[in-house]
């Protein structure tokens, strides 16, 4: 089972998605930022990794959602 991480992110009502670029797998999609958590990496290090990453932002985590399971 492919895992991932995503972050929502909330602010004056409005909830932060991304589009992916043309490259990437699944090109020009809506999405939450976030992305594969890696071999022994924990939940939080893959969402703030990926935050990083996609977003240049340090963030901090609020709350853990419920995790969905989908195939
Ligand atoms: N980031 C993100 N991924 C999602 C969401 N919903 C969802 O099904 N996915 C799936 O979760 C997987 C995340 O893959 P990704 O390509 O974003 O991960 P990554 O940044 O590690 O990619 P990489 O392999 O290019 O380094 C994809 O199969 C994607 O379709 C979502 O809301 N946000």
């Amino acid at each position: 089972m492919l895992q991932v991480t995503c972050g929502m992110f909330e602010k004056n009502k409005k909830v932060l998605i991304c589009q992916r670029s043309a490259k990437m797998k699944h090109p020009m999609k809506w999405e939450f930022p976030g992305g594969k958590i890696e071999p022994e990496e924990s939940k939080e290090d893959c969402l703030q990794r990926e935050i990083k990453e996609e977003l240049g932002m340090i963030i901090t985590i609020d709350r853990a959602l419920n995790p969905v399971e989908h195939q």
